[in-house]
């Protein structure tokens, strides 16, 4: 079947993988009167008839890395359900798969790390290159051409863990300029039972630092579970966060947060960047996230340069020591007090 065909028919994930098939652009209209537009291979974007001044521009993405397939599964399941009508969009969507050649061979990114090219546009030498600069394209389409005046944008970027975490689901909140940690995202966080949420200092330039800088976007890098092959996901264990993105999507708003669960905060208090091969941790390679190191302990060293805990101690989240040079080695966090209901936090 032609691929905008089985795009047609729900078929988004398996159409944007088959690359036997040549890209077609569409547009087309539901029964229910949302407007479909395929505009490059694994980006749709969704409009709702009736858009209200409460609708939302909002991003979802997922497969910026390959392996990373719980997500994506997530993904495909949201927009099936609204292209065969059984989920009726309340905002304005711009649904992404991020990487279709990564996904295909079951690899974090083909030849670098694509997460790490939405700083600007990239020279187009590899695939993970000519992806990156198609998404931001994307984006910069789809909020600068809306017809919503003001309205807030969002951007959740799905990932899930290479290795075992003590938070099993855990957000990345990227540092911007701008208001981009609103009290509706913390409640979202609440509403899809997320564990952790880290907010980070500083820019680096992944998939949802660039809508956040670039676009004020509400965004965030969802972490959900650990890496599997496709079809071979635990989604059940995802239940909260889906359920909770279902209702984002198609509800004008949610409603305030009313369980008990609460989000533990943390703060980057500093990247550890891998600067020569001699980098190495102390601790294995399988490490679980958010391992706690006393103050004083030695986590690592680069080319004779020791890494210490700092005073109070910290965890130890994303720890890679086969990182390409100049790149992020893992982040040190601190937990903090903070309460995602507080209005401080969401002042920034
Ligand atoms: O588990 C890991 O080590 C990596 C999981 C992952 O891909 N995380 C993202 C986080 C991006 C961010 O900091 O916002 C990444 O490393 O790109
Ligand atoms: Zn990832």
């Amino acid at each position: 079947m032609a691929l905008l065909k089985a795009v047609q028919n729900g078929e988004f994930l398996s159409a944007t993988l088959d690359l036997s098939l040549p890209f077609e652009a569409g547009e087309w209209q539901l029964e229910n009167g949302v407007l479909c537009q395929l505009t490059a291979r694994g980006v749709l974007t969704v409009i709702p008839p009736g858009l209200s001044a409460a609708s939302k521009d909002i991003v979802i993405s997922s497969g910026v890395h390959g392996d990373e397939t719980g997500p994506i599964e997530l993904l495909q399941q949201l927009v099936k359900k609204i292209l065969l009508g059984d989920l009726m969009p309340e905002h304005r969507l711009l649904l992404i798969i991020g990487h279709p050649e990564a996904i295909n061979a079951h690899t974090r990114f083909i030849d670098e790390n694509m997460n790490r090219l939405f700083g600007g546009i990239n020279d187009e030498k590899n695939v993970d290159c000519s992806r990156a600069n198609l998404l931001q394209c994307s984006v910069d389409a789809f909020f600068q051409n809306s017809p919503l005046k003001n309205a807030e944008r969002w951007h959740l970027d799905l990932h899930s863990a290479i290795r075992d975490s003590q938070h099993y689901t855990f957000a990345v909140s990227p540092f911007s300029e701008h208001k981009t940690r609103g009290l509706a995202l913390f409640n979202f966080l609440h509403h899809g039972e997320i564990e952790a949420m880290m907010l980070s200092g500083s820019a680096a330039p992944t998939f949802s630092w660039y809508s956040a800088q670039n676009y004020g976007a509400q965004a965030l890098t969802m972490e959900l579970g650990k890496v599997a092959r496709l079809g071979e996901n635990d989604l059940e264990r995802l239940d909260a966060f889906n359920q909770a993105m279902l209702a984002l999507v198609s509800q004008q708003s949610l409603p305030d947060y009313q369980g008990d669960k609460q989000v533990c905060v943390y703060r980057v208090t500093r990247t550890l960047t891998k600067h020569t091969d001699q980098f190495a941790f102390t601790f294995p390679a399988n490490q679980a996230n958010f391992t706690y190191f006393e103050e004083g302990a030695v986590l690592g060293s680069d080319n004779g340069e020791e890494y210490v805990a700092a005073k109070g101690g910290e965890s130890v989240v994303f720890p890679n020591p086969n990182v390409a040079l100049g790149q992020r080695a893992c982040l040190l966090v601190k937990q903090s007090d903070v309460d995602l209901t507080d209005q401080v936090v969401a002042k920034f």
